[in-house]
């Protein structure tokens, strides 16, 4: 029996990825990229590492497909991670240290180092089974998800280099589910980064007046805060999904006269500003939302302006939603449904992704995507202290990857098999 398939070795690998401090904002690329090439090597796929900016590799991996023909399968992961504050961890978050349930702590394990090694291992296992994909597989893990992706995947799905890919299908990340279901995605919500800003009359602190950029601000987020429980009681009262709302939440805000000691107590200031993270679902309607922006949140009537620090588009190129078909209609839904089956998991209702993921920029192109990360049974704990995934859990989404990578390399049609839009 072939040693590198035993447990030990398996979870082995995967500390060692988890142990490369990737944290942004100063992520460890290259000892990354050297850790997934000689994992590639260990796996005879060929690969390559493309810069499209200095100092941030993408590691691409490619196994041939005897029919190079047909569309490719696309399985992507990003390699950094988010920050974490190591001393309130209970095990360092770079450790990967497994504690008496199994659980594995590090920064990344759930976010997501698990699913880039998870496909490694999953070919491991239908390399050694004999497996020959019909279709090519790709692999690329690429750098800056956490930073917004744009010198990471934006780059790449924008490139000459993955229109040659000929890509029919991506996996990408999902999230942890703490039922005993799965989650998939097959949308996500676009970020809107809004800086509202209030201009007014300054003054005493003593007096009563109309007009003060801090009342002027004000009456903006008490409108804000009305909508915002609009859309949370829709989720708490089960009538949409925490994706299928337009989610709003205050970031920072910025106002008062600084002094010494703090702030002066007795000026009501000229200038008051506050920030904004909206996310906005692929279904609603953009042209809306900007009009309740300029009209009720910073209408100029108000002495107000605003600007974003970020937009994200919710419709494609085309103008149309940005969503996979997540139903039968869709091969590569029903291959992906029928794989987690066979593999003895269970799949929740298809749902947006709350955050952001660098499938936007594939979904952008019109392309489908799907967001899947095998986490059953356990806390989200993505950007949290404390991140863990279980051992079991792991080796347990490497049976799912398995049957999902098997079932898409051997998808013969083509054709019908573009798979999110009725025109491509
Ligand atoms: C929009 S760039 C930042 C992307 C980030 N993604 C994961 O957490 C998010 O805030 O959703
Ligand atoms: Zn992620
Ligand atoms: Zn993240």
């Amino acid at each position: 029996l072939d040693p590198t398939l035993s447990t030990p070795e398996i979870i082995s690998r995967f500390q060692q990825y988890l142990q490369i401090n990737t944290a942004q904002p100063n992520p460890q690329y290259y000892e990354a990229a050297d850790f997934l090439i000689s994992q590639a090597k260990s796996l005879s796929l060929e690969s390559q590492t493309i810069e499209f900016v200095k100092g941030k590799p993408l590691v691409l991996l490619k196994w041939p497909g005897t029919n190079p023909h047909l569309p490719s399968i696309l399985l992507y992961s990003h390699t950094d991670v988010v920050p974490s504050e190591d001393h309130k961890w209970t095990h360092h978050p770079f450790s990967a240290h497994i504690d008496e349930k199994g659980n594995i702590y590090a920064r990344g394990s759930q976010d997501m180092k698990c699913v880039g090694m998870q496909y490694l291992e999953a070919i491991r296992r239908l390399k050694a089974s004999g497996f020959q994909p019909l279709r090519t597989v790709y692999l690329s893990f690429a750098p800056d998800e956490e930073i917004g992706g744009h010198d990471g995947a934006e780059k790449f799905y924008e490139s000459k280099l993955f229109d040659d890919l000929n890509v029919g299908i991506v996996l990408d990340e999902g999230l942890a589910s703490p039922s005993e279901n799965y989650r998939a995605f097959y949308a996500e919500r676009s970020p809107w980064w809004l800086v509202i800003k209030a201009i007014g009359t300054p003054g005493h602190g003593a007096r009563l007046y109309d007009n003060t950029a801090m009342e002027n601000l004000l009456k903006s987020i008490e409108s804000i805060r009305r909508f915002r429980a609009s859309q949370f009681d829709m989720i708490k009262v089960g009538l949409k999904g925490e994706g299928e709302v337009i989610s709003v939440n205050m970031v920072f805000l910025k106002a008062g006269t600084p002094s010494p000691t703090g702030f002066v107590m007795n000026v009501q200031p000229s200038e008051a500003e506050a920030g904004i993270d909206i996310r906005v679902p692929p279904t609603a309607d953009p042209e809306s939302l900007e009009k309740r922006i300029a009209e009720e949140w910073a209408p100029i009537a108000r002495n107000m302006t605003f600007s974003f620090k970020q937009k994200a588009p919710v419709h494609d190129k085309f103008g149309k939603p940005m969503l996979t078909k997540a139903d039968r209609s869709n091969p590569w839904w029903t291959l992906l449904e029928d794989a987690v089956h066979k593999a003895g998991g269970k799949l929740g209702k298809p749902e947006i992704f709350p955050g952001a993921t660098d499938a936007r920029y594939l979904r952008r192109r019109g392309l489908p995507a799907i967001g899947f990360s095998p986490i059953a049974n356990t806390p989200l704990l993505l950007h949290e202290h404390d991140e863990f995934l279980n051992q079991d859990v792991y080796l347990k989404g490497i049976e799912i990857y398995e049957a999902i990578i098997k079932a898409y390399a051997s998808f013969a049609e083509r054709g019908t098999d573009k798979g999110s839009r009725d025109e491509l």
